[in-house]
């Protein structure tokens, strides 16, 4: 886990704590992503283009905690102060020493929950960085502070890194916390995603790992991913063998059948096909818009007899990351 605070300065308790003044309007936007892209277990991350927007709105004291959700999760998440952005904002500004009257948020949420699309990473960015937003400047953190605060509320940054910074993301963490470095995808890469209608959680993806592993599987993997790297972002060519994976794939088999098969078939036609972060969503890494067709005319191929409904469609890569408009 990450070791710096969200914020800077002494723990709250020993602070005079203040109220933020009701008015203060934040609206912020963060990406989807892919975490592992087949050998970079819990540390690469590519962001795609699709958002979800959230704008909060700081109330008097008294007003209370309302979430008003469009989208994925209307229906499903909660509408009142137990919403994950609500509860996130509130303890991430006690850290800082600020408490909140109340607040009004409004989320339009595009990307789909338990689908290996990194919604949660996107969700805990978005709460940092509302609270970051809503901060008087001097009680602000770094940069590298809201990444590793956003990491750790995820508890791995391969998701999170990317969704803050665009593009592609190398993530790793040290003593003092979770670190990231963002590299330029390559500008034939063109995401593939079929998306399944069942979710699968992370929680459940991650029990299915096993503790260890064959020296020689760790030592695949890290091969392949520095090759990886080179596919990524300067020579696509190479994606078929760089994104073979040995460590966490073919364990969550069980979880997710459908998408294991699908994984091999597009494989064993020449495209770079992987389980999206935890899945069960599946990722082509295609280069040029023919070897986009050429995937998408398998997938509705393969899963046309399936009793799932898959979405399939072009993801570009996002290269531009988190926006933030309005602050206090
Ligand atoms: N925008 C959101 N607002 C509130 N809660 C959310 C939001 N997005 C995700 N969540 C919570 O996170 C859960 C999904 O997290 P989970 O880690 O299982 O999957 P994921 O993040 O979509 O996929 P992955 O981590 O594999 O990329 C949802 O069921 C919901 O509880
Ligand atoms: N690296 C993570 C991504 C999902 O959060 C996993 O595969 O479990």
């Amino acid at each position: 886990m990450g070791t710096s605070p969200a914020v800077p300065g002494p723990p709250a308790e020993s602070r005079r704590r203040r109220t933020l003044p009701a008015g203060i309007e934040v609206t912020v936007s963060v990406p989807a992503t892919s975490a592992n892209l087949g050998p970079g277990f819990d540390t690469m991350g590519l962001a795609l283009e699709l958002r979800d927007e959230v704008t909060v709105r700081t109330l008097e004291a008294g007003e209370g905690f309302h979430a008003e959700v469009t989208g994925e999760g209307a229906g499903h998440l909660p509408t009142d102060g137990r919403h994950l952005i609500i509860t996130t904002v509130r303890a991430q500004l006690a850290r800082a020493g600020w408490d909140l009257g109340g607040l009004q948020l409004t989320a339009h949420n595009r990307i789909p929950h338990g689908r290996g699309l990194g919604s949660s990473a996107t969700a805990h960015a978005t709460a940092v960085l509302i609270a970051q937003a809503l901060l008087p400047l001097e009680d602000r953190s770094t940069e590298e502070q809201v990444l590793d605060a956003a990491s750790e509320l995820e508890g791995h940054p391969d998701n999170v890194a990317p969704a803050l910074s665009g593009g592609l993301a190398l993530s790793w963490q040290d003593p003092a916390g979770y670190r990231s470095v963002r590299l330029e995808p390559h500008a034939q890469l063109v995401p593939v995603v079929a998306v399944p209608s069942e979710p699968l959680s992370t929680e459940t993806a991650r029990g299915l790992l096993p503790a260890q592993v064959p020296h020689a599987d760790a030592a695949a993997n890290a091969g392949r991913a520095a090759l990886l790297v080179h596919g990524l972002t300067t020579d696509p060519s190479v994606l078929l063998a760089a994104t073979e994976d040995r460590l966490h794939q073919e364990h969550r088999a069980p979880a997710m059948p459908e998408s294991l098969a699908l994984v091999h078939s597009l494989r064993a036609e020449g495209l770079a096909a992987v389980v999206s972060g935890a899945g069960p969503t599946v990722l082509v890494l295609t280069s040029g818009a023919e070897q986009a067709e050429r995937a998408e005319r398998h997938i509705r191929e393969a899963t046309a007899s399936s009793e799932q409904q898959w979405r399939v469609s072009v993801l570009p890569v996002d290269r531009t990351g988190a926006k933030v408009k309005g602050h206090r």
